[in-house]
């Protein structure tokens, strides 16, 4: 379930507004700290009064002397810090904007919206019943359990002896109530926190999450996950997903393309055409992240450009990953940009890897899920040929700032088969910020 799949936050450009609680910073118990704050840009003094500052850069706030000047300290050095160039952490929740991300999770409009998802309730489903030999009598770790449905299937497909349900935002407290409801109380635990901050009375022999999110990894909850896994999984423990992969494709988007922009060619006879760069910056700043893409929207084969081991995986190998890519187009066409999807796979448990295992994946071959496809539209569609190739690179970046939000960089070259021409493409795409 992610954040970008629901209109409303979308329409809070995208992103997590302001959290309301202040996620405190050991650097906070000083006592001359009024509070922390982060840089979202670089800041270069101009005289030695000021503190240089780069993206990223925590500072502890001493004083606040006016409305554009605070009195900082960072690391061993004090000065002054430009209050626009910083977040403060009071506001942000310290960019997680634990506040309304949380909050955001206390609707039933989202739980409607995941248990309602067919594909994806039957792979963890599946996955549990095939596995119910290896999870019976074991402890199950359910991180971000949400309504308890894939902790009361752990307990009625798998068997599970004990789970601990951990679900951060209130409605854990409604978890509580269909745990009892369904006379499950003595075996599943609902913990309500951060897994975080969570204290469990012992290691566990498998971690359940569902936390995928838009291009899979925005809201980043794969950070927490990550941190339960080192705490609280046996060495020999079982992680589900086991393994994470995110696919990227050339495609057309024709329909989008001519209801977004090609519209105002001729608006009830009128040239409008004037308003189609103001139109491609609104509808393609941002990648489309309910799009729902015909296989034969496809120009090429799909592509791997992320592969995770949610076994060994670490979040500091998530900051900044790079792929590069080559793509020979197998159709003529209209190439309007590029459309993402993952796939997570239950395996682990399986001593032979020959073993089949149960996978979910979003992509247009299987069936709709409520993540759908991600649309990344370039801002000129160009006419191609079978055999015309693109060369270059996917980057994708968190935000230093907003810790939930991350940024895709494509950069390539198209060379035309027929011409050898050759085009050079590049654009940022921030998922939300
Ligand atoms: N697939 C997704 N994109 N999101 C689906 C899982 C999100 C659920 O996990 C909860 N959740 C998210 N992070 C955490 C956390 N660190 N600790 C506890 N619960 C969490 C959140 O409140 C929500 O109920």
């Amino acid at each position: 379930m992610e954040l970008g799949s629901r209109n409303d936050m979308e329409s809070e450009e995208q992103g997590l507004s302001e959290g309301s609680e202040h996620q405190h910073d050991q650097e906070c118990d000083d006592d001359s700290v009024l509070e922390m704050a982060t840089a979202f840009a670089d800041f270069h003094p101009t005289d030695d009064s000021q503190l240089g500052l780069q993206l990223g850069d925590k500072v502890a706030i001493i004083s606040k002397n006016s409305a554009d000047w605070w009195w900082a300290r960072k690391g061993e050095l004090t000065g002054y810090v430009p209050t626009n160039h910083i977040t403060s952490h009071s506001d942000e929740g310290g960019g997680w904007q634990d506040g309304e991300y949380f909050g955001s999770y206390n609707t039933m409009k989202l739980h409607l919206e995941m248990l309602q998802d067919k594909p994806r309730n039957t792979a963890y489903f599946t996955a549990i019943q095939q596995n119910q030999h290896r999870i019976q009598d074991k402890v199950v770790l359910d991180v971000g359990c949400g309504t308890g449905i894939l902790s009361m299937s752990a307990v009625k497909h798998g068997k599970a002896a004990k789970v601990f349900a951990v679900e951060a935002s209130e409605f854990a407290k409604q978890t509580q109530a269909l745990i009892e409801a369904n006379g499950m109380a003595d075996s599943i635990h609902v913990l309500e926190g951060k897994v975080e901050s969570m204290k469990l009375p012992e290691q566990v022999d498998l971690i359940i999450s569902e936390w995928m999110g838009t291009f899979l990894l925005f809201e980043w909850m794969i950070e927490s996950v990550i941190l339960a896994r080192d705490r609280w999984l046996k060495e020999d423990g079982v992680i589900w997903p086991s393994h994470a992969t995110l696919y990227l494709v050339p495609c057309s988007a024709e329909e989008l393309y001519q209801t977004k922009v090609g519209f105002w060619e001729s608006v009830h006879g009128f040239d409008f055409s004037a308003l189609m760069p103001l139109a491609k910056e609104e509808f393609f700043h941002t990648p489309l992240y309910n799009h729902v893409m015909k296989t034969e929207d496809c120009l090429s084969l799909p592509q791997k450009i992320l592969q995770l081991d949610m076994k060994t995986v670490t979040g500091s190998e998530l900051e900044e990953t790079t792929h590069h890519f080559e793509y020979t187009l197998n159709k003529a066409g209209t190439l309007h940009g590029f459309a993402a999807w993952f796939q997570v796979d239950f395996a682990g448990f399986h001593g032979d890897a020959s073993e089949p295992f149960v996978f979910l994946n979003t992509g247009p071959d299987y069936p709709l899920t409520h993540w759908k496809q991600t649309l990344f539209m370039m801002d000129s569609p160009i006419t191609v040929d079978q055999g015309d190739t693109l060369d270059g690179t996917v980057t994708i970046e968190r935000n230093k700032v907003w810790r939930r939000h991350l940024r895709v960089n494509l950069e390539y070259s198209f060379t035309s088969i027929t011409t050898k021409d050759i085009k050079v493409f590049t654009k940022l795409f921030p998922i939300w910020r």
